[in-house]
């Protein structure tokens, strides 16, 4: 049915006019749906004044207009493989690539031999790293002509292979120093602050080609392409080939086998959902622009069974991936931004050869910039909720570190939810009940994800260490709650529109488990909000009194550049020194 097809061809370009009701920009006048329009090639001009037509996003929807998929890039959205790239991660460089191979191979801290025994420590566990790429890469080398010759290819694979392995060595070369000392001491030290001429310029080429900023990110470097599969036809499972037995990772820092693999791969089995979880997503928003409840509700079914399974995947981080390993890796994801502040790169990084003298400044590898959460907070129209201060610009600062094609897409959704008015249509009197529950329950995934999300960062994270940066850069003890407090308080609001005439049009539908699952949503939110507020405050309380007694591990940051009196000059304190 055409109104079913994926429709990101429209999209409102520009503000909507006073008075005029948002789902009626979506529509052309003739009452169907613009993208419906679209499908049949009617000049745009018969559409309403606001709206323009946009390119489509879908991989499917780009192949069906003819659009040759070899020259996409990896990163097109589909309904098959959602977020994750298109085509499998490249595992084996060309040859011309071999040294910057073995290089990444022997920097991994723990070694194994090809029975999968440890075989003794790598490059980064002694510190060696660095000289080595000094000693075996060359600018102008063989490699560079190479990297030179895959772009001019456009082979967008190998360019993403190229991008991946250019971005580890560039993390392991910068803040090998930083991990070097919290190894040694517990304490992190300020990393390199430059990056030789023979990793900028290609990695400079690479992200330029690609639309990528310069440094490792969650999508284009660490996670996303950074898997293979053990048997590619695997079929069982949830998941089927990116179920977590079945997968391994390409690159490293610190164990390919142990608690590393764990926190990568759970991402990866977790985002292999994302195509089901856009397919829902733009039917969802159809029916909602024509007010198709028949057609609304039976996708919002579809988006919450997968967004349980989601959460269901997420829940397996903590048998995975062990908390107290985390910061065994976690040095070599941090970011050299913020400018101002970060201990761990105090003056940036200049990137030597690239014609840049001035020192740049990049957010680290972070799952904030994944895109399943925002996906659904564009959706349901959380996003407009959220109040404007400095956290909810870290939100939106994080969404300019993924893929342009995840960035456009993300805007799109926001745009064309507010158009169709998603929230509105299930929770107003247009609706119907079922409508009503299934749209709470999506916002109870949202408060489940972050929720948990939550726990992860206190057991990971604050038990661990008191350095008080992320790796994406944020002040993490204040930016994670305040996005679950927003949420509880949205899910809260938006449940206080569930009526006992709701209650009694579902039983009416035989709904009973749906019903008992939004009260129990409903009432869970409330509580949950009261006592995070309170752990919060907790939380705070103590920071302010370490800060007061002067305990030195409290100061994190301040410590910079200071001699401890033990005679450290560390930047950090991570609790084990
Ligand atoms: C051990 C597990 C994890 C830890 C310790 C962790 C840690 C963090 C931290 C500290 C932040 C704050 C942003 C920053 O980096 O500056 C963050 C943000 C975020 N992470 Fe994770 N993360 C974990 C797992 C995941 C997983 C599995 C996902 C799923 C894809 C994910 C998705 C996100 C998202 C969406 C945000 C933005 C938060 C928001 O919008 O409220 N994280 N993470």
């Amino acid at each position: 049915m055409a109104s079913l097809r994926s429709t990101p061809s429209t999209l409102l370009a520009r503000s909507r006019p006073r008075g005029v009701k948002a789902a009626s920009l979506i529509f052309a006048p003739c009452g169907r749906s613009l993208a419906h329009v679209a499908d049949h090639h009617h000049p745009s001009t018969s559409a309403d004044a606001s709206s323009v037509r946009v390119k489509p996003f879908l991989l499917e929807d780009l192949v069906a207009e003819g659009t040759s998929e070899e020259k996409l890039p990896q990163f097109v959205l589909s309904r098959k493989a959602g977020f994750l790239p298109r085509q499998t991660p490249l595992e084996h460089l060309p040859k011309q690539f071999e040294t910057l191979d073995s290089l990444l191979k022997r920097m991994t801290i723990r070694q194994y031999d090809a029975n999968g025994k440890q075989s003794g420590d790598g490059l980064l566990a002694k510190g060696e790293f660095g000289d080595a790429v000094q000693r075996e890469l060359k600018l102008g080398g063989i490699e560079d002509k190479a990297v030179n010759q895959a772009i001019a290819s456009g082979n967008q694979q190998l360019l993403s292979a190229l991008f991946r392995d250019y971005c580890f060595a560039t993390s392991a070369y910068l803040l090998e120093p930083t991990d070097q000392s919290y190894r040694k001491t517990g304490f992190y030290s300020p990393g390199r602050d430059h990056l030789p001429a023979q990793l900028a310029v290609p990695l400079t080429k690479l992200a330029d080609a690609l639309g990528h900023q310069p440094f490792m990110e969650y999508a284009s470097s660490y996670a996303l392409v950074n898997y293979k599969f053990r048997d590619p036809a695997y079929t069982g499972g949830e998941a089927g080939r990116y179920s977590f037995d079945n997968m391994d990772l390409i690159r490293s820092f610190e164990d390919p086998y142990g608690s590393e693999r764990g926190f990568i791969l759970v991402h990866i089995v977790m985002v292999s959902f994302s195509g089901q979880a856009l397919s829902a997503t733009e039917d969802a928003l159809v029916a909602a622009g024509e007010r198709d409840l028949v057609r609304f509700e039976e996708a919002m079914s579809r988006l919450l069974d997968t967004y349980r399974k989601i959460n269901i995947a997420m829940e397996t981080m903590w048998a995975r991936s062990k908390p107290s390993d985390y910061l065994k890796f976690r040095s070599f994801i941090f970011g050299t931004a913020p400018k101002e502040g970060n201990p761990m790169f105090p003056k940036g990084v200049v990137y030597e050869g690239t014609g840049d003298k001035t020192a740049r400044y990049f957010r680290g590898e972070s799952g904030a910039n994944d895109s399943l959460v925002p996906l659904l907070d564009n959706l349901l129209e959380i996003t407009a909720a959220l109040p404007a201060n400095e956290l909810t610009k870290t939100l939106r600062d994080f969404r300019s570190y993924r893929p342009k094609t995840q960035r456009e897409y993300l805007e799109s959704l926001e745009a064309r939810a507010t158009a169709a008015g998603v929230k509105d249509f299930a929770l107003g009197p247009a609706g119907s009940a079922k409508a009503k529950a299934l749209y709470l329950l999506m916002v109870d995934q949202v408060r489940e994800f972050r929720n948990r999300h939550w726990m992860f960062a206190r057991e990971y994270i604050i038990k661990q260490t008191t350095f008080e940066y992320a790796t994406g850069g944020s002040k993490m003890l204040s930016y994670l709650p305040h996005n679950l407090g927003v949420v509880l308080s949205f899910l809260d609001e938006s449940y206080a529109a569930f009526t006992h005439k709701d209650d009694a049009e579902l039983k009416a539908r035989g709904e009973h488990k749906l019903l008992d699952e939004v009260h129990e949503a409903g009432k869970r939110a409330g509580v949950q909000h009261r006592v995070l507020l309170r752990e919060v405050e907790k939380l705070k309380q103590d920071a302010e009194a370490k800060e007061k007694e002067g305990d030195p591990l409290y100061k994190g940051r301040g410590m910079l550049g200071e001699q401890r009196d033990d005679g450290r000059g560390w930047v950090g304190a991570d609790g084990v020194g």
